[in-house]
């Protein structure tokens, strides 16, 4: 057995892992709360992980967690755990969604030489999401944390510390901090003194590590409180990206993984770095050895989950509402840039509903207008993986949207690409159990997973010629709309 943990966004999930089955023996979830302000804030307390974490594993069957042989833990990523000398949290964890760092991103930028130079030296752009500027946002103001700061972690690191007691960062993970030089897997140095140059920040920056083994054992005293057996190793673990792309298979080039969770994302794997001039594609390190090419918007499910509170229904009732409501959802456009946006880089960017009038405004079309702005934000991505080479021919889903019948069915159409759905919605907490696992056996990656991963033929959809091309029609749509928008919030 194997137990996975995700750190999401909206909820931690575990999942037990039964490696000689080949299935998911049980899963459990407990949701986290979320601290937003209108001024794009959005913290969360590590302390809060850690008691849901507690919750979840408490609720797998104890013949389950006794059996455990290794953990793997997937995060969020890039959000700052600044921690201090005496294991301490020093202040609340800014995560990817934070959007109040712009002018630390200008700033860093500009010390930099420029974002151009970032793309070339470092792989990427210096946006409000990653590490780098919370880091610089950490020295201004909360000046004291900053002073106190002995190591910067990232959420799924911090599980690991509490887990291991070690502190280390993986290579995926790491990448996503901004401060990476990816092509190398070493601190970037002079974008480390762009972040600060009064300050030795490599002093505080935690030893690298790769996947392939494990980072150490867990904790008696934690090991006790979870009812797990002592000394079970625990692996790298890595961004919930990267973890998904385990869970999907995304390990092998040509491969290609959309995830619905309250990001957006469409990565694929590759044996190089893929570093993309204009930089829309991260240039993200995966958690296997490779490198994840990847493209993500802020606003996926935040989008269809304000509108159907709004609207005060169940998800089911979405669902049949979605369902009814014609393709194009007769021509109303919701911009769903509620937290701001990376994709485009819009930190400022507010949600915009368009298109309204008399005969279209039901609460059909918004809904179905809020799920199909989730999949025209990735579309773009497409043109930009095959601008860098990167070809695809299927696309693999994954993550709470999943479940969604008319959501998988609107990614096929909208991308004109079959999709293919796992009998596992959870990718990220299967992908950590799966690395544990591929850690401990010492099995070929590519091998394991295709001797573990089952795709549910029942789910899985063709596109509609069809709805296809109405679909590039009302894409273009989205696109001029989203113009609007870029001028508004810029
Ligand atoms: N049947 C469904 N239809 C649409 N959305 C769904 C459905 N089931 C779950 N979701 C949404 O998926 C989201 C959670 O996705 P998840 O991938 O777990 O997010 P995260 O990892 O960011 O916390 C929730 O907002 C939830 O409403
Ligand atoms: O910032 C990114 C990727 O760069 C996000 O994908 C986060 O990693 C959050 O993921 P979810 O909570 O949406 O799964």
């Amino acid at each position: 057995m194997y137990l996975g943990i995700d750190i999401g966004t909206q909820s931690v999930k575990a999942l037990l892992y039964d490696l000689d089955r080949a299935t998911v023996h049980a899963t459990s979830s407990e949701p986290l709360p979320l601290r937003s302000d209108r001024d794009g804030t959005r913290e969360q307390e590590a302390s809060w992980w850690i008691v849901a974490l507690e919750a979840c594993v408490s609720r797998l069957p104890e013949a389950g967690r006794k059996a455990i042989r290794g953990v793997g833990v997937s995060g969020q990523q890039h959000g700052l755990v600044p921690l201090g000398s005496a294991d301490q949290v020093l202040a609340p964890v800014k995560l990817w969604c934070d959007t109040t760092t712009e002018q630390q991103c200008g700033e860093i930028t500009h010390a930099f030489g420029g974002r151009e130079r970032c793309i070339k030296s470092v792989g990427n752009a210096i946006l409000p999401g990653y590490t780098a500027s919370k880091i610089r946002w950490l020295k201004q103001h909360r000046p004291a944390a900053y002073d106190a700061l002995a190591t910067v972690l990232l959420p799924h690191d911090y599980i690991n510390f509490w887990l291991t007691g070690e502190r280390v960062m993986e290579y995926g993970d790491a990448s996503g901090t901004g401060l990476l030089d990816i092509r190398k897997r070493e601190w970037h140095s002079k974008m480390l003194q762009a972040v600060d140059s009064e300050r030795a920040l490599a002093e505080v920056m935690p030893p690298l590590v790769g996947a392939e083994s494990p980072i150490g054992r867990l904790r008696n005293s934690v090991a006790e409180r979870l009812g797990l057996p002592a000394d079970v190793s625990v692996s790298s673990g890595g961004g919930d990206n990267m973890m998904a792309a385990i869970g999907t298979g995304t390990v092998v080039a040509g491969r290609m993984t959309v995830s619905l969770g309250t990001s957006a994302t469409l990565f694929s794997s590759a044996q190089q770095a893929v570093i993309d001039s204009a930089g829309d594609i991260a240039a993200f390190c995966s958690s296997t050895g490779d490198w994840l090419p990847l493209l993500c918007t802020m606003n996926c499910t935040v989008a269809t989950e304000l509108t159907r509170n709004a609207l005060n229904l169940s998800l089911e009732e979405m669902e049949e509402a979605v369902a009814a409501a014609p393709v194009g959802a007769e021509g109303v456009v919701t911009l769903p840039f509620f937290n701001g946006e990376r994709t485009p880089d819009l930190p400022r960017g507010k949600g915009c509903v368009l298109g309204l009038d008399d005969t279209n405004y039901s609460a059909g079309n918004l809904l179905r207008s809020a799920m199909e702005s989730a999949v025209y934000g990735l579309r773009s991505g497409l043109d930009a993986f095959s601008r860098n080479h990167c070809r695809v021919d299927s696309l693999r889903l994954t993550g709470g949207g999943s479940i969604s019948a008319v959501w998988r069915q609107m990614v096929a159409d909208v991308f004109n690409l079959p999709v293919t759905v796992q009998t596992c919605d959870e990718g990220a907490a299967l992908g950590a159990a799966l690395q544990a696992a591929w850690v401990d056996s010492g099995d070929g990656l590519v091998d394991l997973l295709d001797a573990q991963l089952s795709v549910d033929e029942s789910r899985c959809c063709l596109p509609s010629p069809q709805r296809t091309v109405a679909y590039n029609e009302h894409y273009d749509s989205y696109r001029r709309h989203a113009e609007v928008a870029l001028q508004l919030y810029t």
